[in-house]
């Protein structure tokens, strides 16, 4: 057997074994490891009495519950990454590389179908579909009228193309083609439906996010601002200026929308009214969509004392604090956004914050930045207030070096995945872009958020890894 150790130059962890002549024997163990945690996932089930949830049903909250049982999302989570592993073995590398270069055009069309809002023209038409051009043309409306209305609001329903964006759609397993020409929602289209009635939506389309969960506005975020904005990438990588800039506003989003101006500034704009309200909703769907105990676990806080202060710098709409009310009533709250100077801010209430929380905000920023908040903080903070960061953690897609602090390791996945578990986790990698595109920002590592740490005042206590999602990272002032 050949093995090729591979940058063993740079590396103080043991260099991954490349082992180049037993593919088949790969390919095995992907799919033996698919197999066995399927069968995981079923004894697991059968033990509560309870049923996978099916792809082709709505999604609901209980419905999704058997999912959510920690043995049942670690041994999906090997299946996952598993399973991009056995495509990328596979499948021809020329496949590969030309459908990834071309995979833009799935965000694209996810866009234009949450912009014609088919999940919920979808919505009560059960697994026999409707025609392409029914989803154009919701039934139970005045037909002239509708007719009138829809060919302003599908755009594209002359020609058939719905059923060309939905096929592609189809074809990644979002909405079912169920006969030619006609679609049904599936369980992961269905979450893009509001709930709203069709006709509320078309009325008043400024508020079709408004008191729902946000996933819709999360995609249309995602597909809209972010999907432009990345297609900027390498022109602000290649750009001599701007290439080590850690400025906000020497980003790709400068270049795609053509402005000086942050990107959170940029969202203040008069005509971006309906992005900055769409990003809040962004964020309250991230929210929703992480489970309460990735949110609550992590951090002992039914251990401060009853009327602890809780600051949550730049939270947003709230969603964070709520979710911490509501599991701990004995906590109070100062939610703050949008105020330069945090310290002043802080001041002016006269508190000393028993924590200071802050979730996915120093991703948005870079080292600069993310040191001067944790100094501006930590002139604000008591001898005993606490950091609670709430941001994904990156590991290396190789071993890892070890670290002394706390938590920062974590069991590899079983063999051959990748360290980081691959493709399971790839959302924290999709955000570190995210990050860099919009904010000059960055997701980090453990060694990362410990430098920054000690730049900002902070020491580094102890970190909460959950690869994929938030992880919590626990400070104290130095
Ligand atoms: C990615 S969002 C996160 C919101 C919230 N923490 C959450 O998890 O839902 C970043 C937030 O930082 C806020 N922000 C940006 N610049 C700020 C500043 N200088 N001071 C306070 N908040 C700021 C934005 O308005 C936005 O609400």
């Amino acid at each position: 057997m050949k093995i090729f150790p591979i940058g063993f130059h740079q590396l103080k962890t043991s260099p991954v074994a490349l082992h180049t002549d037993s593919a088949l024997a790969e390919l095995r163990a992907l799919s033996n490891l698919i197999n066995s945690s399927i069968d995981v996932i079923e004894s697991s089930l059968a033990s509560r009495g309870e049923k996978f949830p099916s792809p082709y049903e709505p999604f609901s909250k209980e419905t999704e519950s058997p999912r959510m049982a920690p043995d049942v999302r670690s041994a999906s989570s090997n299946v996952v990454a598993a399973a991009a592993q056995l495509i990328a073995s596979i499948r021809p590398p020329t496949s590969t590389i030309v459908i990834t270069a071309t995979q833009f055009h799935v965000p694209s069309c996810l866009r234009a179908a949450v912009e014609v809002h088919a999940a919920e023209v979808l919505r009560d038409i059960g697994l026999q579909g409707l025609h392409v051009k029914g989803i154009a043309a919701p039934t139970g409306v005045d037909s002239e009228k509708l007719g009138t209305k829809m060919a302003k609001l599908y755009a594209f329903s002359v020609n058939g193309t719905p059923a060309r964006i939905l096929r592609l759609l189809a074809t990644n397993h979002i909405f079912t083609e169920v006969s030619p020409d006609v679609f049904a929602n599936n369980r992961i289209s269905s979450l893009l439906d509001t709930g709203k009635p069709i006709e509320e939506i078309i009325n008043s389309p400024q508020d079709k996010y408004h008191g729902t969960v946000g996933i819709g506005a999360l995609i249309e975020h995602a597909t809209d601002d972010a999907f432009k904005t990345s297609s900027y990438l390498t022109d602000a990588l290649t750009d001599p200026k701007w290439t080590s800039s850690e400025e906000p506003n020497q980003t790709a989003l400068n270049l795609a929308f053509k402005t000086d101006l942050t990107a959170f500034e940029w969202f203040e704009l008069p005509e971006n009214a309906r992005r900055l309200r769409r990003f809040g909703l962004a964020m309250k769907a991230n929210q929703e969509m992480t489970p309460q105990d990735e949110i609550l676990g992590g951090f002992e806080w039914k251990s401060l004392p009853p009327g602890a202060v809780i600051v949550d710098v730049g939270g947003g709409i709230g969603s964070m604090c709520l979710t911490l009310a509501k599991a701990h009533g004995h906590l109070s709250f100062v939610l703050q956004d949008r105020e330069a100077i945090i310290k002043d801010a802080v001041k002016k209430a006269k508190i000393t914050p028993a924590v200071f929380v802050l979730r996915a905000i120093l991703h948005d920023w870079s080292d600069k930045y993310c040191i001067i908040i944790l100094r501006h903080l930590r002139a604000a903070a008591g001898p005993k207030t606490q950091l609670v960061i709430l941001d994904s953690i990156v590991s290396y897609a190789c071993p890892e070096p070890s670290s002394s602090i706390t938590g920062s390791s974590f069991p590899p996945p079983p063999a051959p995945l990748l360290a980081n578990g691959g493709y399971a986790n790839s959302r924290g990698y999709l955000m570190d872009m995210q990050m860099l595109i919009g904010f000059n920002g960055s997701e980090r590592t453990v060694p990362q958020f410990d430098k920054i740490f000690d730049e900002g005042g902070w020491k580094l206590v102890k970190v909460h890894r959950r690869p994929g999602t938030f992880s919590h990272i626990i400070g104290v002032p130095k």
